[in-house]
C-alpha cells in the first residue's frame, strides 16, 4: 500500500532565536531530527541579534510533540514562547456562523425583514402551513441532533464535548451539498425527553439528522420520530454508515473476485452502526454474518437483555458460532469494524481467508492501523480522511439529504438508501477501480449530485416525494 499516511498533527511553535548564538538552520535541523516536518515559517519580528518566528510543524501520529519541544528548549539561544495547536486554533469561537442573505441598511429594510411587514408573512404561513417551506429556512435546513452519548468512538462524552463534531457535520452539509444545518446537542440522554425535544424543534427544519446517539436508545428514538414526524429522520451512524459500507463492499468484492452470497463477514461492534451495516448486507444477499461485541459472538440460543441484539442473534450467524473476535475471525473474508480502536491485530488478519478485506471504521482510531497489515490484506479501508479508502458517512449524508429536501420527501426509505449506495459505488469506473480506490473521495464533485438524483428518483418511485423537482416534471 506504500506510504498511506497523508496527514498528521500540526502545531505552531513560536520561537525567540538569539541570532548571535544560533542560526535558523541549526534550529531547523534539531526539529527535523526530533521528527518534525517544517511546513511553514512566519517571521513575527526581528532585531539586530534576535528574531521571533512562528514555525509550523507537522508530525505523524507516532511522534510525540513533547520530544520536539524538549529538543527546542534544550538549544542554547532559543526560547520557546508558546505552542499552538492548529486544530484548536481552527475551533476558536466555533466553526460556523449564521449569515443574513440581505443586509438591513435602513428603516424600510427593517420593516420588511422584521416588524411590521413580517407579520403578513407570518399570517400567510398561519393560513397555509405548507408555505413554511417557501417562506422560511425549513426548505433547506436540517437539525443535526446529538445527546453526546456515543461521539465517534470516544463514548459518552456529553453534549458540550459533542458540539465540535456536530459543528463539523454542519460544515460538511453546507460545503458538500449546500444544505444549511444547526448543530443541536441536547442536555438529556432520556429517550422520551429526546423525542419530545426533537418534535418540539421540528417546525424549523426540513429534516432531522440524528448523530452519535448510543444504542440501543438510538433505535427507538429514530423509529418513534420517523413515525411521529412528517419530515425525514435519519440516524446517520446507522444508515449513513451502512450505505457507504455497502458501496465500498460492492467495489472491494470486484477486486478480490468474490460474490456477495459466498462470503463470511465478521462485524465487530453491534451498536448503531454495526446493526445497520449488518442489515444492509443481509438485504444485499450476504448469508454468513457473525456479529461480535464485548461479550463475544452474538448467537441464537443466548439470552440478550436488549431486543436489537435478540433480533440480531436470530437473523445472523447461521452456524451459531460462539467465541471471541480472535476465534471467529478465522476464515472470514471480510472484517467490518465499528467498535473501538486497536482491537484487531496483524495476527488476527493473518487468520482470515485468502485476500482478506478489512474495513476498520472506528473513529478516530481504527480497529487496526492500515500500515500494520498493508502487506497481507487485499483491500483496507478506514473511516478517516488521512488514509486511502475513507468509508465514512460524510460520503452519504449530504447527498441523501440534498435529494430528500429537493423532493420534500416525507421520509428516507430503504429504496432511497440503496439508491444512494449504488450511486456511490458506481462513481468509480471499472478502469479506475483498484485496492487503494474503492470508494470515491468526498471531494469528488460528481458524487453528491449522483446520490441526490438517484435518491430523488427513488423517492418519486416509492411515493414519498411531496414535490417533483422541475427536471422530473
Ligand atoms: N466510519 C464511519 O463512517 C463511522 C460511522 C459510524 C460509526 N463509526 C464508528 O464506529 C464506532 C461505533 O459507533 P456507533 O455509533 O455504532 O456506537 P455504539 O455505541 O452504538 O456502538 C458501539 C458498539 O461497539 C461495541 N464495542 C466497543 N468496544 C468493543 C470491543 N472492544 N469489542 C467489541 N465490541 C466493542 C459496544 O459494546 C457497542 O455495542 C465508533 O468508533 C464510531 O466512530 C464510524
Ligand atoms: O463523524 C464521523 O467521522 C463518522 C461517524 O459519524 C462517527 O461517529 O464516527
Ligand atoms: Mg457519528
Amino acid at each position: 500500500m506504500g506510504n498511506t499516511r497523508l496527514g498528521g498533527k500540526s502545531v505552531i511553535l513560536r520561537l525567540e532565536i538569539q541570532t548571535d548564538t544560533i542560526n535558523f538552520g541549526q534550529v531547523a535541523s534539531v526539529i527535523f531530527a526530533a521528527g518534525g516536518d517544517i511546513v511553514a515559517i512566519d517571521v513575527i519580528s526581528t532585531s539586530r541579534d534576535m528574531t521571533v518566528r512562528d514555525i509550523t510543524i507537522t508530525v505523524t501520529d507516532s511522534v510525540d510533540i513533547s520530544i520536539i519541544t524538549e529538543a527546542v528548549k534544550n538549544m542554547e539561544g532559543v526560547r520557546l514562547v508558546n505552542i499552538s495547536d492548529r486544530t484548536f486554533l481552527l475551533h476558536l469561537g466555533g466553526k460556523i456562523e449564521t449569515q443574513p442573505k440581505t443586509p438591513i441598511q435602513n428603516r424600510d429594510d427593517l420593516s420588511r425583514v422584521y416588524t411590521p411587514d413580517v407579520a403578513r408573512v407570518c399570517m400567510a404561513i398561519h393560513e397555509e402551513p405548507d408555505k413554511a417551506y417557501s417562506l422560511t429556512v425549513k426548505r433547506n435546513t436540517v437539525a443535526v441532533v446529538s445527546d453526546g452519548s456515543a461521539v465517534l468512538g470516544l463514548g459518552n462524552i456529553g453534549p458540550y464535548a459533542a458540539m465540535p463534531v456536530m459543528e463539523g457535520k454542519s460544515m460538511l452539509f453546507k460545503q458538500f451539498a449546500g444544505v444549511d444545518s444547526f448543530p443541536i446537542c441536547l442536555n438529556t440522554q432520556d429517550t422520551e425527553e429526546i423525542i419530545a425535544a426533537v418534535k418540539a424543534i421540528a417546525p424549523a427544519f426540513g429534516g432531522i439528522n440524528l448523530e452519535d446517539i448510543s444504542s440501543p436508545r438510538c433505535f427507538e428514538i429514530e423509529e418513534r420520530l420517523r413515525r411521529e414526524l412528517d419530515i425525514p429522520v435519519f440516524h446517520d451512524d446507522q444508515h449513513g454508515t451502512a450505505v457507504v459500507l455497502y458501496a465500498a463492499l460492492i467495489n472491494a468484492l470486484k477486486i478480490v473476485g468474490k460474490s456477495i452470497d459466498s462470503i463470511k463477514v465478521v462485524v465487530c461492534g453491534i451498536g448503531a452502526a454495526g446493526i445497520a451495516c449488518s442489515r444492509i448486507l443481509l438485504s444485499a444477499g450476504v448469508k454468513n454474518i457473525i456479529g461480535v461485541d464485548r461479550m463475544g459472538a452474538i448467537a441464537s440460543g443466548i439470552q440478550y437483555d436488549n431486543r436489537m441484539l435478540q433480533w440480531y442473534a436470530e437473523h445472523t450467524n447461521p452456524d451459531r458460532v460462539q467465541g471471541t473476535l480472535q476465534e471467529v475471525i478465522h476464515g472470514a473474508d471480510v472484517f467490518i469494524g465499528v467498535s473501538a480502536g486497536g482491537i484487531l491485530s496483524r495476527e488476527d488478519v493473518g487468520h482470515m481467508a485468502d485476500q482478506p478485506i478489512v474495513f476498520a471504521m472506528a473513529n478516530p482510531v481504527p480497529e487496526v492501523r492500515p500500515e500494520e497489515i498493508e502487506d497481507i490484506a487485499a483491500v483496507i479501508a478506514t473511516g478517516r480522511s488521512d488514509y486511502p479508502n475513507q468509508i465514512n458517512n460524510v460520503l452519504c449524508f449530504p447527498g441523501i439529504f440534498r435529494g430528500a429536501l429537493d423532493c420534500r420527501a416525507s421520509e428516507i426509505n430503504e429504496e432511497m438508501k440503496l439508491a444512494a449506495a449504488e450511486a456511490i459505488a458506481s462513481a468509480i469506473s471499472e478502469e479506475e477501480l483498484n485496492p487503494l480506490y474503492i470508494i470515491p473521495s468526498v471531494f469528488n464533485q460528481h458524487v453528491v449530485k449522483a446520490i441526490r438524483d438517484k435518491v430523488v428518483q427513488a423517492a418519486i418511485r416509492t411515493g414519498v416525494a411531496r414535490r417533483t423537482p422541475r427536471e422530473y416534471r
